[in-house]
């Protein structure tokens, strides 16, 4: 059985995959100073509750925060005796190689959501992940990331206001009733949100009108289906994208070993 690790910067989430489908999902914040005992501790503790019999014999990794990846490392070969995929690495495969400026070091987890986006939809996409940043990723007809966007998050961003005004609390997102806030908090959530609507809008329909071709947009993230549920903004939503290209990633490893 495969274990799938996707971290962010924000959260780290453990998938185990039986190679039919995922058994569970288990999700923890992002520390880089957690440990390999600490890492096993809280998973084996989960995996016993939900009364998992899992045989991992294989780890993929794929981390935006390069310095968690070596206690996961050693969580892997201490716990599992195996060595991981790490996503973005040299001796990584990759289904399709990025097309990007020399010297570019694409984050790993717009390198997985491509793989995974392109198995599933093919060609000529978007992939619009809400995470810790908003990110668009542009693939190609042929599966290859050829580029995208990068926006501060939908949490950054309420989280910026609350520490660079005085007096602007912190404030949750939420879909608002109105556009027009009869309170600071209503005026917050209201400029988050359609301010983000209006982000996500304007740079899908500009990479539709750069690449001059009609783009299939797959979105993804802990804050996709707040977008999706009230403004009409993408073809499809799949939360469960990363870590399917995590498993897409790792068959291509082993087929191509
Ligand atoms: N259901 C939710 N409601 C509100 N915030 C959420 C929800 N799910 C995730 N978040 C927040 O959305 C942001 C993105 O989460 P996530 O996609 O896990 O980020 P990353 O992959 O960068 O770690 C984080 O700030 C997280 O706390
Ligand atoms: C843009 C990101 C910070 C998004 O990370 P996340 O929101 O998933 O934590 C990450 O993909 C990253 O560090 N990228 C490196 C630069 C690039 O992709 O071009
Ligand atoms: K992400």
């Amino acid at each position: 059985m495969l274990l799938a690790i996707d971290c962010g910067n924000t959260n780290t989430v453990f998938s185990i995959w039986d190679g039919t489908r995922f058994l569970c999902t288990l999700r923890t914040s992002t520390h880089h100073a957690r440990t390999a005992d600490a890492y096993f501790t809280w998973y084996s503790t989960l995996v016993k509750h939900y009364g998992i019999e899992a045989d991992i014999t294989d780890v993929i990794i794929s981390s935006t925060v390069p310095r968690v990846v070596f206690n996961l490392r050693v969580f892997a070969d201490r716990f599992f005796r195996c060595r991981p995929i790490v996503v973005g690495k040299p001796e990584c495969l990759l289904p399709h190689d990025p097309r990007v400026d020399e010297g570019t070091q694409v984050g790993p987890d717009r390198l997985v959501n491509t793989a995974g986006a392109f198995d599933r939809h093919g060609g000529d996409l978007i992939v619009v992940d809400f995470g810790t940043a908003t990110t668009f990723d542009v693939v190609a007809s042929d599966g290859a990331y050829v580029g995208g966007v990068i926006a501060p998050g939908v949490n950054l961003s309420l989280e910026a206001l609350h520490m660079a005004a005085a007096a602007l609390p912190h404030v949750d997102i939420s879909v608002p009733q109105q556009v027009v806030g009869t309170n600071t908090v209503a005026c917050i959530q209201s400029g988050i949100f359609w301010g983000y609507v209006g982000l996500v809008r304007e740079i899908c329909t500009r990479i539709k009108a750069e690449r001059d071709r009609p783009m299939t947009i797959v979105a993804t993230g802990g804050l996709a289906p707040l977008f999706q549920q009230s403004a009409d903004l993408f073809d499809v939503m799949e939360d469960d994208l990363t870590m399917h290209g995590l498993t897409v990633i790792h068959k291509f490893n082993k087929d191509n070993a």
